[in-house]
């Protein structure tokens, strides 16, 4: 579990998160959500410690980031894996090598233990016989199960998925989105996924955080949020045709 509590975060005068308090829990896919310039990504990087908030605490189950020292931040960030935005993978290594790099970052394993850690992960994601080809050789969705298997390599405790379904088609998206939640839940990961996208908060928002301006509108689960009469939800979830369409359909129907 990680605990947020009071973060507040500014650039010059601008204050960006201004005082934001809440969980990410155990086990579960936890979706940050939010229109354009909310905050999501300033409180993702607090998060994982690329930015360092001016006030509040940041716990990793009993432990601040705020009191640890350089060695106690080393080990945990080996502890979380990352997805990035667009995928990031290097394009000039083949598949098998962008899924190793964690493992000779962090490890001292022999090249065949990696190898063997490796052809797990990538089987994991139901990737077979694409280790020696290089990203521009697979499509978007396989690249995106690469980097899903490089996130999930060192079997992270925490896993951090920024916009992971950027760039594909819906199908291919509820796929990855199923797939982070079936590993989210087989491993007992704590999840956080910043999103835009309300398919993914109805198929794997076990707990959604709802920001507006930087400031933490609403929380709840992929259910709550179709019943809350909180404002800012509803601008949210109907600000899309599709959804004011459903909602019409659901009020008619009571
Ligand atoms: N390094 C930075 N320096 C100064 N301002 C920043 C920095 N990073 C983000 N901001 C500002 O913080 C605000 C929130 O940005 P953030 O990237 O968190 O939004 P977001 O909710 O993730 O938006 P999007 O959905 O478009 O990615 C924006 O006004 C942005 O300009």
């Amino acid at each position: 579990m990680i605990k947020v509590e009071n973060v507040k975060k500014r650039f010059g005068e601008e204050e960006i998160l201004k005082g934001i308090t809440t969980t990410f829990e155990k086990g579960k896919t936890n979706l940050i959500i939010g229109q354009s310039g909310s905050g999501k990504s300033v409180l993702l990087k607090c998060l994982i410690g690329l930015f360092k908030p001016e006030e509040g605490r940041i716990y990793y189950e009993e432990n601040a980031i705020q009191d640890m020292d350089d060695d106690q931040q080393r080990d945990l960030r080996e502890e979380i894996g990352m997805l990035f935005q667009g995928g990031a993978l290097f394009d000039s290594m083949t598949i098998e090598e962008n899924v190793m790099f964690p493992l000779r970052m962090f490890t001292k394993q022999k090249k065949s233990e990696m190898l063997g850690r490796v052809n797990e992960v990538l089987s994991r994601v139901d990737l077979n016989n694409v280790n020696k080809k290089y990203p521009a050789e697979i499509s978007g969705g396989m690249q995106k199960r690469v980097s899903i298997a490089r996130a999930i390599v060192n079997k992270p405790k925490y896993l951090f998925c920024d916009e992971p379904n950027s760039g594909l088609d819906p199908k291919t998206a509820t796929l990855i989105d199923n797939l982070i939640q079936e590993i989210t839940h087989e491993n007992d990961i704590t999840t956080v996924v910043v999103t835009h996208d309300m398919n993914s908060v109805m198929e794997i928002g076990e707990k959604v955080v709802l920001l507006k301006n930087g400031t933490l509108a609403w929380q709840g689960d992929k259910n709550e949020i179709f019943k809350t009469d909180n404002e800012d939800v509803t601008n949210f979830v109907y600000s899309s045709d599709l959804f004011k369409k459903i909602r019409e359909v659901q009020l008619k129907e009571g």
